[in-house]
């Protein structure tokens, strides 16, 4: 008897551990002619439990990278497999069943729904899944993010630090497998942004959550335990434990790279 992880329905066989994998991923935006290649076959694996920073250049695939990830778009090329599981099949049903049964986001703008209470906002994925509504469990996730007390607010009634304490509350209530978090804490003040980054470190090391992140902000990829670095769609460095420091850095370097790589393009036009 195979169990659910132990092959997919493409015939790959699973990774134990894996919680996400990308196989040559790619994404081309546009009409013949007119096309850009925002990932240009990207391919990784990230085990289960872990906190994954991305970063790169302006306009080097980022947001591209994890809307394929989470099953918000559809690659035009490669796999995606999210805990074993192929994202595949035909149509935007089958990309949203995907996304509810395995996916958490946490957006820039916190996107909370503005007429919902704090605590509708959380159970709101449950009600969409046809799940049971265990309004204690998503209480105690409130608790955890430092909002008990706010069950019954609006969001227009918190702060952008405690709208997005919410929004991961949210992405948190259905035991997603990947959490995806596409600039965090861009619209937040460092206060709140550490708080948001040590809330997210949290579900990695006391919940076995995996974390992928998309930061313009060396400090906030210091709080992941690796950076994937991207340039014009394709990955092109991985850093361990790093610090702000290192991975500053390394952005320069990725930065002036991008320019002179530019640079000769242009002049052999
Ligand atoms: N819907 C779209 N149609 C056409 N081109 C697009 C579309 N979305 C993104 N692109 C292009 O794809 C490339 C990658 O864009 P993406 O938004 O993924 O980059 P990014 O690294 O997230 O950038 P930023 O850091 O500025 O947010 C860019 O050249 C961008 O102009």
């Amino acid at each position: 008897m195979f169990g659910r992880k132990a092959v997919d329905r493409a015939g790959a066989a699973a990774v134990p551990g894996e919680a996400l994998r990308l196989e040559d991923v790619r994404k081309v935006y546009g009409t013949e002619g007119n096309q850009v290649v925002a990932l240009d076959g990207v391919s990784l694996s990230l085990p289960s439990g872990s906190f994954t920073a991305v970063m790169g250049p302006s306009g080097s695939g980022k947001s591209t990278l994890l809307q394929c990830a989470a099953g918000l778009d559809r690659p035009t090329g490669g796999r995606v497999f999210v805990d074993g599981a192929l994202l595949a099949g035909d149509g935007e049903a089958a990309l949203t069943r995907f996304r509810r049964e395995r996916i958490g986001f946490v957006f820039q703008q916190f996107n909370l729904l503005p007429t919902l209470t704090v605590m509708q906002n959380v159970t709101l994925p449950l009600k969409l899944a046809g799940r049971k509504v265990d309004r204690r469990r998503a209480q105690a996730i409130l608790e955890r993010v430092g909002l008990g007390d706010r069950l019954g607010h609006l969001p227009a009634e918190l702060s952008g630090g405690q709208q997005q304490r919410v929004a991961i509350a949210r992405a948190l209530v259905t035991e997603p497998r990947v959490v995806f978090g596409d600039e965090p804490t861009g619209a937040l003040d460092t206060r709140s942004a550490r708080d948001v980054l040590a809330l997210l470190q949290e579900s990695v090391r006391m919940f076995g959550q995996t974390v992928v992140m998309v930061t313009h902000d060396p400090v906030a990829a210091s709080c992941a335990d690796s950076v994937l670095y991207l340039a014009d769609g394709r990955i092109v460095g991985h850093q361990q434990a790093p610090t702000a420091e290192a991975v500053a850095e390394r952005m320069t370097h990725l930065a002036d790279e991008v320019e002179r790589q530019r640079a000769t393009t242009e002049a052999g036009r």
